[in-house]
């Protein structure tokens, strides 16, 4: 479903992306995780078409910068880490802006595009929401709009920018629990940028570290997410601890304090 070769992305002039390989099957979960700037939101958009990128990209067949918006659009959504919202648009609006590739010329919902909506509000708790404008939610509550908003577009691809960031620990297994679920049943390839290593094992049957635009691994949640590879990419003191449902990584205090 995901196929790069050699992917590089300048940004001005520093090199962000250099030599990046990466083959995703459909209905597999890439974490895909990396300290700050590592280049693992470049890699997203660079999937999506938002940044022109150089090497062989490939995603459901389509290169992301030759191909229309509104077809792109239909085989890959992005759930961006920091969303623009208009001004003065309601939250089931927003969500139902997500239909717009599989729209008529005529640029008309059908009964099927607000079920889909419909659909997804009821499983994301978002009711109570609906009719409120979409910009005065809290960080929490517009993550999941946004998620909600990716979904509607029933894309084959679901590329998610630090998706849990700004949610509580319920909210966090939720929402990717619901990911999970399509993922299993309509075969939805997702690739989700992710800070908590923990989350992004139990999830990602496979990850992938980013550090200095490249990878630096590749591999079950167990061989990447290693006291020693964190510690040394990250710069952090880690402790991982072996669990059934994937590696737990716990941070080490300071020591006692003096
Ligand atoms: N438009 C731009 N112009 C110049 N440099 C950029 C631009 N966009 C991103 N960069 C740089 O590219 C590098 C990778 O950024 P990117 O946002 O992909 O990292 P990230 O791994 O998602 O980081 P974070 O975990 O902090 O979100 C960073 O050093 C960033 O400053």
């Amino acid at each position: 479903m995901i196929e790069c070769r050699g992917l590089r992305v300048e940004r001005g002039r520093t090199v962000v992306l250099d030599g990046v390989d990466l083959t995703v099957a459909q209905g597999e979960w890439v974490a895909v995780v990396g300290p700050n700037g590592a280049g693992k939101t470049t890699l997203l958009h660079a999937l999506a078409g938002l940044v022109p990128a150089s090497g062989e990209v490939a995603v459901g067949g389509h290169h992301p910068g030759r191909t229309p918006r509104r077809e792109m659009s239909r085989t890959v959504a992005l759930m961006p880490q920091r969303p623009v919202v208009p001004d003065g648009v309601a939250v089931r609006e927003l969500i139902l802006l997500g239909r717009t590739p599989h729209l008529s010329r005529f640029g008309t919902e059908t009964a099927d595009d607000h079920a889909v909506v419909d659909d997804l509000i009821a499983r994301l708790e978002l009711r109570a929401l609906a009719s409120r404008p979409a910009t005065n939610l809290s960080g929490g509550e517009l993550q999941r709009v946004v998620l909600a908003r990716a979904l509607a577009q029933q894309p084959r691809v679901l590329l998610l920018d630090e998706p849990t960031s700004a949610l509580d620990i319920g909210h966090q297994q939720q929402v990717l629990d619901l990911v999970q679920a399509l993922r299993v049943a309509d075969g939805l390839t997702v690739v989700a940028a992710m800070h908590d290593l923990t989350l992004a094992g139990q999830y990602g049957r496979r990850v992938v570290m980013l550090a200095g635009g490249t990878v630096v691994a590749d591999g079950t949640p167990a061989q990447v997410l290693t006291a020693d590879r964190i510690g040394a990419v990250y710069d952090a003191r880690v402790e991982v601890l072996d669990r059934p449902g994937g590696p737990v990584v716990l941070p080490v205090g300071p020591g006692p304090v003096t």
